[in-house]
C-alpha cells in the first residue's frame, strides 16, 4: 500500500501546504486530514498513517502549544523532517457579505494573534472565535446556518470552501513564517546531511542556581550552536519546567552526541526528539555557525544596552 500522511486539516490549511513541500510526490489520496494536532500524533502512533505533519512554531507568535505538549508529554515519536512555510492571511466570507456585516470571525489561535492589528483597525466590534485550524474556520463559515460570518485563512482555503475574499494580506507582519515538523514512529533516524538539526527536551534534575546554564554549557563547550530554546511547564506542579532545545548538527556527529551525553548526566531526564535535515539549508550555502569570541565592540555595546535598560528605556 502506498504511504499515507496525516496533517492538521481539513483541506486548505497551512499544514497541508507544508506536507506538500515535504512530500511533493504524494498523490492526493495519500494526504489524510485530521481534526487537531493530537489526532495527527495519534494517527502516526497507531500506525494508521506512515507519517504526519504539524505546526511547531511561528516567527511572530512562537511555539504551538498543542504540538509542544505532545512532544514533551505524549507517547514518543521522532521528528524526521521540517519545513518553513510563509503564512499570508486573508479574510473570507460567504458571497454577498460585506465587511460591515462581519460580527463574528473564526480562525486558528495563531492566525488570530497575528491579525490583531488589522482586526482592531477594521473590525473593532467583531467577536473572535478560535477553532482547530484556519481551514476549519473557512469550512464552518461556508456551512448552512454558520455560526461565524468570516474566517481568517489562506486564499486556498477560502477558495476551497466557496467563499469570497473581503481582504487579503491582513497579517500584522507580511514576512511571517511557520515551521512545521514531520513525525515518524520511532525506528530509523534520517542519516546526517551536514546541515541538520537535533531536537530534545531537557528535564532539570532539581531546582538549583545554574541548572539551565549546566545544560546550555554542554553545547557551548563543544561548539554546538542552538537555534531554539523554549521553557515549558512540565505539568507536574507550578514552577516545574522543562526546556525544548533545537541544536545544529546530527546526533551521529561526535560533538552533538557528546553534548547529549553531558545533558543526560546533569538532567533528571532527556527526551531525544530526533535529528533531521534542516529546512532551506545546505552545507554549501550555509555552513554551520562556529562559536566566535566576543569583541571589545560587543562588550561596549552590551554595556551601553545595560545602562539603557537600567534607565528604564526599552530598545
Ligand atoms: O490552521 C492552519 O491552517 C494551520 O496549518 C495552523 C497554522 C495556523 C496559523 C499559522 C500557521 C499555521
Amino acid at each position: 500500500m502506498p504511504n499515507r500522511y496525516a496533517y492538521l486539516g481539513p483541506e486548505g490549511t497551512f499544514t497541508e501546504a507544508a506536507l506538500r513541500n515535504l512530500r511533493p510526490d504524494a498523490p492526493d489520496e495519500a494526504r489524510v486530514p485530521c481534526e487537531g494536532v493530537a489526532a495527527v500524533f495519534d494517527a502516526v502512533r497507531s500506525g494508521a498513517v506512515d507519517g504526519g505533519v504539524v505546526p511547531l512554531e511561528n516567527s511572530v507568535e512562537g511555539g504551538v502549544t498543542a504540538t509542544i505538549a505532545e512532544l514533551v508529554n505524549g507517547d514518543p515519536l521522532l521528528v524526521t523532517g521540517e519545513t518553513a512555510v510563509p503564512v499570508e492571511f486573508s479574510l473570507f466570507a460567504r458571497g454577498g457579505t460585506v465587511l460591515e456585516d462581519v460580527k463574528r470571525v473564526a480562525t486558528h489561535p495563531h492566525a488570530l494573534a497575528q491579525c490583531r492589528g488589522w482586526l482592531s483597525r477594521n473590525l473593532p466590534d467583531a467577536d473572535t472565535h478560535t477553532v482547530s485550524s484556519t481551514a476549519a474556520a473557512a469550512r464552518a463559515v461556508s456551512e448552512p446556518g454558520a455560526p461565524y460570518d468570516a474566517a481568517i485563512c489562506a486564499v486556498i482555503a477560502g477558495e476551497r470552501y466557496g467563499l469570497h475574499a473581503l481582504a487579503s494580506g491582513i497579517g500584522d507582519r507580511s514576512d511571517a513564517a511557520t515551521r512545521f515538523i514531520y513525525l515518524s514512529r520511532p525506528g530509523v533516524l534520517p542519516g546526517p546531511t551536514g546541515a541538520d538539526l537535533t531536537s530534545l527536551v531537557a528535564f532539570i534534575a532539581d531546582d538549583h542556581p545554574g541548572a539551565l546554564i549546566e545544560v546550555l554549557n554542554q553545547f557551548a563547550v563543544r561548539g554546538v550552536n542552538l537555534t531554539r530554546l523554549e521553557s515549558r511547564p512540565t505539568g507536574d506542579r507550578l514552577g516545574s519546567y522543562c526546556f525544548c532545545i533545537d541544536a545544529e548538527g546530527h546526533v551521529a556527529e561526535a560533538r552533538v552526541g557528546e553534548a547529549l551525553m553531558g545533558i543526560r548526566r546533569v538532567c533528571r531526564d532527556v527526551r531525544f526528539l530526533g535529528s533531521y535535515p534542516r529546512s532551506g539549508r545546505t552545507t554549501e550555502n550555509d555552513p554551520p555557525l562556529r562559536p566566535r569570541p566576543a569583541t571589545d565592540a560587543d562588550f561596549a555595546e552590551a554595556e551601553q544596552w545595560l545602562a539603557r535598560i537600567r534607565a528604564g528605556q526599552v530598545d
